[in-house]
Formats: structure tokens, C-alpha cells, sequence
């Protein structure tokens, strides 16, 4: 099956009322423990890779991967997303090796870590969607930041996190804001920020609606209802994998994340890609700690990949299950690039923004 679009994935789940969780990928074993899950659940995958992802396997690895991955699964849409995109060349060569679509994060400037204005936000991410979409690729923008609403601080560990001090108002996306940069720059999807951030430390204690403000989701989509709007940092960092990882030899201090009912929430309110790394970072490196602790004398790289494997699988299941995902990806029919750049040409998949 060929790749699907971000656009054409996305505007399946808003008619149906489904979320899809948004899972990062850095090599071969993600990507067969998120495909292996959607699998057995019938349901669609948008696979993403940051910049430290691409540097890491590199372009070309990628995207042999992501073919071979679609290869060996050919029931499964899968859509392949540049994740923080900081400039218009990231975005472009991504889409070069293959990528259907594309994040252009003008939240922030180049360097991933000062805040940006209004106007370059804006004039950034419309240049990149309108390139992006003469060749049918799809774009995400971000307005707001991701950041800590009781501290005012992104995480530090990120390889895209704001530096210095946010105001509330930068931490919340401002609904009208929302509409209008979504008319300037005709994105097809929209991340906003709401409290969360990306990394394990998002909030020292479960957090209540003044640290995870779903109710601005709730006011954004009631102003711009026909927007797919995204929500970063949505790991939900589970006690257990918190536990498998300090039973065995780690060192992560207490932590809460996401809720995953608070998610879902999120998608009743129009939230329709979900980020998610750290989950799937913690299920693998428990299971290489659980390995390396029960059994000192193994040395065979796939003893500790197949547990780990399986235990992303696991988590993955579960949010495919949890967020409606399961059950449609028998369901699409997947447009070509070329397809969707006609429609893009002809103005049929214009935002729909009062
Ligand atoms: O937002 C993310 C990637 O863009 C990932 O968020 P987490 O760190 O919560 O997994
Ligand atoms: O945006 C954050 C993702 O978790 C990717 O992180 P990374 O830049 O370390 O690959
Ligand atoms: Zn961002
Ligand atoms: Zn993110």
C-alpha cells in the first residue's frame, strides 16, 4: 500500500470521531513493535521522526524503512511525519526521502529554543505549507508553547523546548489566534499548547485542570470546529513502566504525565493526532534494564530486543484501542500525493475557518 497523507488520515478520524496516537521512531525495532500493533487491531499509523531521529539512522535508512515497513504490512496505512520541523529546508528534504507529511514548528525560531513572534510563525509556516502541498504533503503548524503552566518552563532534555521563562499567555494557544493563523497559513493540522510538555517530568503530582488545561482544547475547538488540532507531549509516563525501570537498577524520579482519559477528552474536542515518545521510550528501556538485571550473563542484542519489542507493542495496542484508532485502517482508501495536490490546487481542502 502506498503512504497516506497526514490530511487524508486525519480528516478520516475528525468524520469518524477518532484520535490517532503520533509515535516517534528512531529504528527498525519501533517500527516493527508500533506496526506489529496495528496489526492486530486493524488500525492506521502515523510514525514520526524528529531531527535527532534523521541524524541518527539518517535519511536513507528511513526511508527504506518506512517502505520496507509498509512492504511487509500492506494492510495498514502509514503516514511518515517530519516531527519539529525548524526551518523550510528540514521540511523540504524530508518530503524529499519520502515523508507525506511535515511539522513546521515556527513556534519557535531555528534554533528550537527561542520563542518566535506572530509574524515569523506565520510567514515560516505558509511558505512551508504551500510548497508542501504542490506536491500533496501535508503540514502541522504550532501556535503557542509547550511548556509547564506552574513553573513556565519546557522541559529541558528535548532536543525542541523553549528556554527562559514562558507567560500564560504564551503556554496557552488563544483561540481566535488559532483561527486566524490557520486561515493565513492554511495548515492541515494544528498543535497547540495546553500545559503539556514533552520528557518524562510534565507535572510533580497528577495534574488537575489548572496544570493541564483541556478546557482550552474545548474553547478552541468550539471556535474553529472543522480544525485538527494536536496535542504534543502526550506521553502518560504509566507508574508501571516508572516501577519496571527503578525495580530494575534505574533512577527516575517520581513523575506524572498525561492521563490518558484526559486524551481522550482531547479528542472529543477535535484533538486528532497525538504525540507520543517517551511512553515508548520508557517500555523499551525497561525491558532492557528488566534483561540486564534477571540475566548478567546475556550478551545477545535480541534477548533484550524482543522483551522490549513486545512491551511497546503492549503500550501501543492500548492507545490504538484507547483513542478509537483500532478498527479503520481496513477502512481507507488511501489518495496519492499527486491526488491530494490536485485538491490542494483547486482549493477543495481549504481550511474551513470563519
Ligand atoms: O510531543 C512529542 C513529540 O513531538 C512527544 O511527547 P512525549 O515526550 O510526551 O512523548
Ligand atoms: O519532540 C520530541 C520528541 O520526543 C523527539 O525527541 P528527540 O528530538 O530527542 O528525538
Ligand atoms: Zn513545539
Ligand atoms: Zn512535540
Amino acid at each position: 500500500m502506498a503512504l497516506i497523507t497526514l490530511r487524508q488520515l486525519l480528516d478520516h478520524a475528525a468524520e469518524h470521531g477518532y484520535g490517532v496516537p503520533a509515535f516517534n521512531i528512531n529504528n527498525m525495532e519501533q517500527g516493527l513493535a508500533i506496526m506489529k500493533a496495528a496489526e492486530k487491531c486493524d488500525a492506521p499509523v502515523i510514525m514520526q521522526a524528529s531531527r535527532g531521529a534523521r541524524s541518527y539512522a539518517g535519511d536513507i535508512m528511513l526511508r527504506h524503512m518506512i517502505q520496507a515497513l509498509s512492504e511487509m504490512f500492506p494492510k495498514i496505512p502509514l503516514c511518515m511525519h517530519q516531527d519539529h520541523g525548524n526551518n523550510e529546508a528540514t521540511c523540504l528534504s524530508a518530503i524529499k526521502h519520502g515523508f507525506t507529511s511535515v511539522m513546521m514548528d515556527g513556534s519557535l525560531k531555528e534554533d528550537m529554543k527561542t520563542p518566535a513572534d506572530w509574524d515569523y510563525n506565520v510567514a515560516i509556516t505558509k511558505a512551508v505549507a504551500d510548497m508542501a502541498h504542490w506536491v500533496g504533503a501535508s503540514v502541522e503548524g504550532e501556535l503557542g508553547v509547550l511548556g509547564n503552566l506552574e513553573t513556565g518552563e519546557a522541559a529541558k532534555e528535548d532536543g525542541s523546548g523553549a528556554e527562559g521563562k514562558l507567560s500564560k499567555e504564551q503556554l496557552l494557544t488563544d483561540p481566535d489566534e488559532a483561527a486566524e493563523f490557520v486561515k493565513l497559513t492554511k495548515v492541515d493540522a494544528l498543535a497547540i499548547a495546553c500545559g503539556t510538555s514533552h520528557g518524562a517530568y510534565k507535572f510533580s503530582q497528577k495534574p488537575t485542570g489548572e496544570t493541564l488545561a483541556i478546557s482550552q482544547i474545548e474553547k478552541i475547538h468550539a471556535k474553529i470546529p472543522n480544525v485538527h488540532l494536536v496535542m504534543h507531549g502526550s506521553s502518560s509516563v504509566p507508574q508501571y513502566l516508572q516501577d519496571l525501570i527503578n525495580e530494575s537498577g534505574g533512577e527516575m524520579p517520581q513523575t506524572y504525565g498525561v492521563p490518558v482519559e484526559e486524551i481522550e477528552r482531547g479528542i472529543k474536542s477535535g484533538v486528532r493526532k497525538v504525540n507520543i515518545d517517551t511512553d515508548n521510550r520508557m517500555a523499551l528501556t525497561g525491558q532492557f534494564r528488566k534483561v540486564a538485571k534477571d540475566k548478567p550473563t546475556e550478551f545477545d542484542p535480541r534477548k533484550f530486543m524482543i522483551p522490549a519489542m513486545e512491551e511497546m507493542t503492549k503500550l501501543c495496542l492500548d492507545r490504538f484501542e484507547r483513542f478509537g484508532t483500532a478498527g479503520n485502517a481496513s477502512k481507507i482508501d488511501v489518495i496519492s500525493m499527486d491526488d491530494m495536490a490536485k485538491r490542494y490546487a483547486d482549493g477543495s481542502l481549504d481550511p474551513k475557518v470563519n
